[in-house]
């Protein structure tokens, strides 16, 4: 379990992290949302003792990481998968971690396999691949066996095979009751992933709730509308500047503005008929979207938008 309270994290005038509090609870995984900036990453090293807050305190399984005797066992961190002595073997690596906590070989050759590493446990990790080097990082999380686990982006630089083997592997962690707390900027494998959701923005937490509560609030993203008519009622409802219409197919309409009766009742004043009216449910991508709408730091104007300074803000 992680619990955070009023953590603060100053550099100098500039707050990362403004006051969060949030609980990190066991047998789920909890995603870890924001945008660039929010402060994912202040309030990470924060957790596992990388960086002392301004005020406020986080604790991992009832203690501050520093007050724990073998934080190994507690808490397995893959903040940096690049923080590895490019000279030595996966395996001299992960030796070389086991050896500060008195744990054996075995285990050591049980994370190497589990991380899928065996064929490569010999190669100085300075020849590693993005993707192998995250590998080595979950196995070094691993390693302690620990209760609970702070992941950055850990499918950054996976491939597809990769990404799955992570999310199989954090959500038999959290089934078995562990504390999985992972960020990830991938939205779709967000969804897929975490059972619940801290979102920040502008180092203050935005939301924190169950991924499917945050995906139903942001409601119906659109009506999906199938006619043989389609031209003919995309012409009448895009006179309505409150619509946007975006033909998805030949006979089908994507239409936000307006709900389903509001639009079967337009296609009825003009005679079309209808085989197909249905609400389409916002993504996890489109209620983060809103969610963090007012809180990104840098935001790149839109096309044809005047680029006056401040009016990103
Ligand atoms: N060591 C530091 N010194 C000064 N400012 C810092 C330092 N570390 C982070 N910051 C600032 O704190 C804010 C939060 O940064 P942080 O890296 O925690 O955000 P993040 O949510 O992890 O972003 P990203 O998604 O880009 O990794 C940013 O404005 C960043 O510039």
């Amino acid at each position: 379990m992680i619990e955070a309270q009023h953590l603060t994290k100053r550099y100098g005038p500039r707050t990362a992290v403004d006051g969060m509090t949030f609980t990190v609870r066991p047998g789920r995984v909890t995603g870890f949302l924001g945008p660039n900036g929010a402060g994912k990453s202040t309030t990470m090293r924060m957790v596992v003792g990388l960086d002392r807050p301004t005020s406020g305190r986080v604790t991992v399984n009832g203690a501050p990481y520093a007050r724990h005797r073998a934080p190994l066992g507690e808490v397995g961190v893959l903040l940096d998968a690049k923080a590895v002595h490019p000279g030595r073997s996966a395996r001299a690596h992960l030796r070389a971690l086991a050896a500060t906590h008195g744990i054996g070989d075995a285990r050591v050759d049980e994370v190497v396999e589990l991380a899928g590493l065996g064929a490569v446990a010999h190669v100085r990790a300075g020849r590693f691949s993005l993707g192998m080097g995250q590998r080595l990082g979950i196995a070094a999380a691993l390693l302690g066996d620990p209760a609970t686990l702070v992941l950055d982006e850990p499918v950054n630089g996976l491939d597809p095979e990769g990404v799955l083997w992570v999310r199989t592997l954090l959500r038999a962690l959290a089934a078995e009751g562990r504390t999985v707390l992972l960020s990830s900027h991938l939205m779709s494998e967000m969804a897929l992933t975490a059972d619940h959701l801290v979102v920040v923005g502008r180092g203050r937490v935005v939301a924190d709730a169950p991924v499917a509560d945050v995906v139903a609030r942001a409601g119906t993203a659109a009506v999906r509308v199938r006619t043989p008519e389609a031209a003919r009622l995309a012409a009448a409802l895009v006179r309505d500047p409150a619509l946007r219409v975006v033909s998805t197919a030949a006979d089908t309409l994507e239409v936000s503005g307006a709900d389903a009766p509001a639009l079967a009742a337009a296609a009825a004043g003009i005679g079309v008929v209808l085989h197909e009216l249905a609400p389409v449910q916002a993504s996890l991508e489109d209620a983060y979207l809103q969610l963090t709408g007012g809180e990104v730091e840098y935001r790149a104007a839109a096309p044809g938008t005047p680029t006056t300074p401040g009016a990103s803000r």
